[in-house]
């Protein structure tokens, strides 16, 4: 229960609703207890042949009324109750995911996206099932259950009391067993449809490559065998429900049977009255519900806990990169920048990605960095990000330790157009103005989507800047979405820019007219270009070139030539490239 005290301010705030909920439950199991007093009533009645007219109207209206209470009461608890555990989801799923957005990048490295959505679905459900029906069915195991046998003993007969309520635990026990078996393979079921969902997904989304490797065949046989085995979960979970159900009527039907053999014997004998009989059966029916009640909220809250302590531990997780106690706001960064000795390890790595690098960018210049794939220049944007935390050394901005920066003002002074180009499923023009809260204006849009060199590209679609991307929406080519990206960056207008191999995807005319039109943009910037192609970074004021995570040669396009190393290798190869294969990048087969 302490795996809760995570709500405790919900509770406090929605107390009140709760304490209605159950009071409205208890006055319904309190109305539901009369109904078998009226039957005693209208049956001793009729018995003894005093059932008149009026009598009856009354007793029909008398029923009509707790059948119209019971109907009302219905309502209300299910609205105060079911209602509050469902503002309770809310909340829990609304801190979770405020929470996990301020965790760091390396949690999601670790986590995969299929473990946090069955948190956020799987667990949130059972934390509101238990704090919902959990509720419900404590109450009336309690209540309906007291309430119960205290009228069946009390008006009719304790000995047939007690040896009918002998049987009854045994649904309690059932229920108990069953829940837990019926549970697990519920999630077996839950589990394997999820994988059958996530295969067809993939299937669709890479339909292009399944048809051009023609493995149309192979995927269905794929798509089969999780389908199989989605229907043999579900068949096992219907063998153990088919077995549960009857089971429960069974011994049910074995408690009226004793009331049946026995009550009727005390009713020839005249110990209870037929009336006495038919209420006694009654309050039977009454309390089958209450005794798999006990069963079912045992489980319940049994699994309420354990997810609640698997989603404390995410809300526990703290995040690894925080603000430092004194770390300062900055307004707006004039953008120098400097690496002293920086060493950087990946955290679940042994081998540094990054080592004893040391370069300055003065403010409004521009640095490229090249180098081989996987020789850490993504590292190095990673780290002035912050998105990491390095070893040794120290990285600086205006001459400030970036760790005595405020997160947000660093970020804030930092236009990022990275690797993966991602782009949200809304409208072109929400992901372009996705810096800003509020809608960005029409001149800005227009204004850095030209300079990114994709206005041409996107007044061609449908519905221009609102044509809306992703899966519901229209697919932009690698090369658009990358300039889309761009244009992203450039609404920012943040005092640093960092192009993260962001031309990689366009053709070298394209690239040119970008880099172009970024040139006034980028000399009020302080700039970091990160490219494979030297056609992209010839121009920068310093070019530095990584191997295996080290600076191996420095300088400018002129200088860097002089040297017989691997940036006049690779300027060589990409010149010979393009003489043997022309420009055959996006833009010429668009
Ligand atoms: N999250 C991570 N955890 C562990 N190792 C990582 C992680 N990200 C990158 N690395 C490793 O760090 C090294 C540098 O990676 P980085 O992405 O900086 O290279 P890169 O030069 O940008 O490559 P590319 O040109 O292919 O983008 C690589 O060996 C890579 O495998």
């Amino acid at each position: 229960m302490k795996a809760f005290s995570t709500l405790n301010d919900f509770f406090k705030e929605h107390k009140l609703n709760y304490i209605i909920g159950i009071i409205w439950l208890i006055l319904i199991d309190g109305v539901q207890i009369v109904v078998p007093q009226i039957l005693r009533k209208v049956t001793n009645l009729l018995q003894y042949g005093q059932l008149t007219s009026q009598e009856l109207i009354k007793y029909i209206i008398l029923i009509l009324l707790t059948g119209l209470a019971i109907a009302i009461g219905r309502y209300f608890w299910r609205v105060y109750i079911f209602g509050t555990s469902r503002k309770l989801e809310y909340h829990l799923r609304d801190m979770l995911f405020n929470h996990l957005l301020t965790l760091s990048t390396n949690y999601f490295n670790i986590h995969t996206t299929g473990d946090l959505m069955a948190h956020a679905t799987n667990d949130i459900n059972a934390v509101r099932a238990s704090l919902g029906q959990g509720i419900v069915m404590l109450v009336d195991a309690i209540f309906l259950t007291i309430m119960s046998i205290i009228m069946m003993a009390k008006t009719t007969n304790i000995k047939l009391t007690t040896i009918t309520l002998l049987t009854l635990p045994f649904i309690t026990i059932i229920v108990g067993k069953f829940g837990k078996i019926i549970h697990k393979r519920f999630r077996l079921v839950q589990e394997a449809f999820s994988n059958l969902t996530d295969i067809t997904r993939e299937n669709f989304s890479g339909i292009r490559v399944i048809k051009s490797f023609v493995q149309e065949e192979s995927a269905f046989k794929k798509f089969t065998q999780a389908n199989e085995y989605n229907l043999n979960k579900n068949m096992e979970l219907v063998k153990v429900s088919g077995i549960f159900h009857p089971l429960v009527q069974f011994i049910s039907s074995l408690s009226f049977l004793v009331v049946i053999v026995y009550g009727s014997k005390l009713v020839m004998l005249d110990t209870i009255s037929l009336g006495d009989f038919i209420a006694f059966n009654n309050y039977l029916g009454l309390l089958i519900w209450p005794m798999m009640a006990v069963g079912f909220v045992i489980n319940i809250i049994q699994r309420g806990i354990a997810s609640m302590e698997r989603i404390n531990n995410i809300l526990n997780e703290k995040p690894e990169i925080v603000d430092f106690p004194n770390a300062i706001p900055l307004a707006k960064v004039k953008g120098k920048i400097e690496y002293k000795n920086v060493y950087f390890k990946y955290p679940n790595s042994q081998s540094y990605a990054l080592k004893n690098i040391n370069f300055t960018v003065k403010e409004g210049n521009t640095l490229a960095i090249v180098g081989r794939t996987g020789s850490g220049k993504t590292t190095i944007v990673n780290l002035l990000l912050r998105l990491y935390d390095i070893d040794k050394g120290s990285i600086l901005l205006d001459n400030i330790d970036i760790r005595n920066i405020q997160i947000k003002s660093l970020r804030e002074n930092i236009s990022y157009v990275p690797q993966d180009n991602f782009l949200f499923s809304s409208t072109i023009r929400d992901n372009i103005g996705f810096a800003f809260d509020k809608e960005i204006s029409e001149e800005q849009i227009i204004y850095a989507s030209k300079i990114a060199e994709v206005y041409d590209d996107i007044m061609e679609l449908p519905d221009g800047f609102d044509t809306v991307l992703g899966e519901r929406g229209v697919t932009l080519s690698g090369g658009q979405k990358q300039r889309v990206a761009i244009a992203r960056a450039i609404v920012k207008d943040a005092p640093i820019l960092i192009l993260d191999d962001s031309l990689s995807s366009v053709d070298t005319q394209t690239e040119e007219r970008i880099l172009n039109n970024l040139k006034n943009v980028m000399s009020k910037k302080t700039t970091i270009i990160i490219s494979h192609r030297i056609s992209t970074v010839k121009n920068a004021d310093q070019i530095i070139v990584l191997d295996e995570g080290e600076i191996i040669e420095r300088g400018n396009h002129e200088s860097l030539l002089e040297i017989d190393g691997l940036y006049k290798y690779l300027h060589e190869k990409q010149l010979l490239e393009e003489k043997v294969y022309g420009n055959a990048k996006e833009g010429q087969y668009e």
